[in-house]
């Protein structure tokens, strides 16, 4: 289990989050909904590493995150789908997902057939450039690096952004199949209700920087997340 406890983050005299906690159970998909720049982003660079916290505490599965650089915590089991999908351009796809190897022994070092189970289009284009995929297949790239590293947990920032419908279908089918196949916990940040409400066990809303809803996702209230979904 994932669990972040009070955590602050500040850049420079701005402050992002304000006392956050949220847990992120295996085997269960865990959604934080929010609009934008409210923090959601932010939690995410929290929990891989990317921005040191300001107070509070992240563990994972026992081991104490906070002060960790980013590798260390990739070796500990967390996948990370950056907004924004960052695949290389100029390296093909083949290469793309073998960066995912970096975390991992040299004997672990394949790609699991599962990336291309779950995403065939990878297989085809497997001698192409990144820069040449569209945004969609760019997206299921960007996840299939993610299961390179054989994460336990995968976190992902607003998978569905930019993404046309029938990839977004895929996605889901996706994240649905890694939590029922593999027990991995999943913590997703979007933006995209009905995605969320489609997808999610557990729901949390942020709104400016702080928890503002938590509960399952079957009892979230439509209306009030909308409210806070709209700006
Ligand atoms: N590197 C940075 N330096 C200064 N302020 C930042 C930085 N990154 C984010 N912020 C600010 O922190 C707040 C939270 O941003 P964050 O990116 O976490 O939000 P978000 O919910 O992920 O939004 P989005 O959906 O637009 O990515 C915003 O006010 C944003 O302007």
């Amino acid at each position: 289990m994932l669990s972040v406890e009070n955590v602050n983050l500040h850049y420079g005299a701005a402050q992002a989050l304000r006392n956050v906690s949220i847990t992120a159970e295996m085997g269960k998909i865990t959604c934080v909904l929010g609009r934008n720049g409210v923090g959601k982003s932010s939690l995410l660079r929290a929990i891989t590493g990317q921005h040191p916290v300001s107070a509070g505490a992240i563990d994972f599965n026992g081991a104490a995150l906070a002060g960790m650089a980013p590798y260390r915590r990739a070796k500990e089991g967390i996948g990370y789908v950056p907004q924004g999908r960052e695949i290389f351009p100029l390296l093909t796809v083949k290469e793309n997902l073998e960066t995912g190897y970096a975390p991992l022994k040299r004997g672990d070092r394949s790609i699991p057939e599962d990336v291309f189970n779950l995403f065939p289009v990878l297989r085809s284009m497997l001698g192409r450039r990144g820069g040449d995929l569209s945004g969609g297949q760019q997206q299921q790239l960007a996840i299939g690096r993610a299961l390179v590293t054989r994460p336990k947990i995968l976190v992902l920032d607003e998978p569905t952004e930019g993404i046309q419908p029938s990839i977004i279908k895929d996605i889901g089918r996706a994240i649905r199949y890694l939590r029922d196949s593999t027990g991995m916990a999943i913590l997703l940040v979007e933006q995209y209700l009905d995605f969320c409400r489609e997808l999610a066990d557990h729901v949390y809303i942020l709104d400016r920087g702080a928890v503002v809803h938590e509960g399952a996702a079957e009892t979230l209230d439509t209306s009030e997340a909308r409210r806070h979904l709209t700006v």
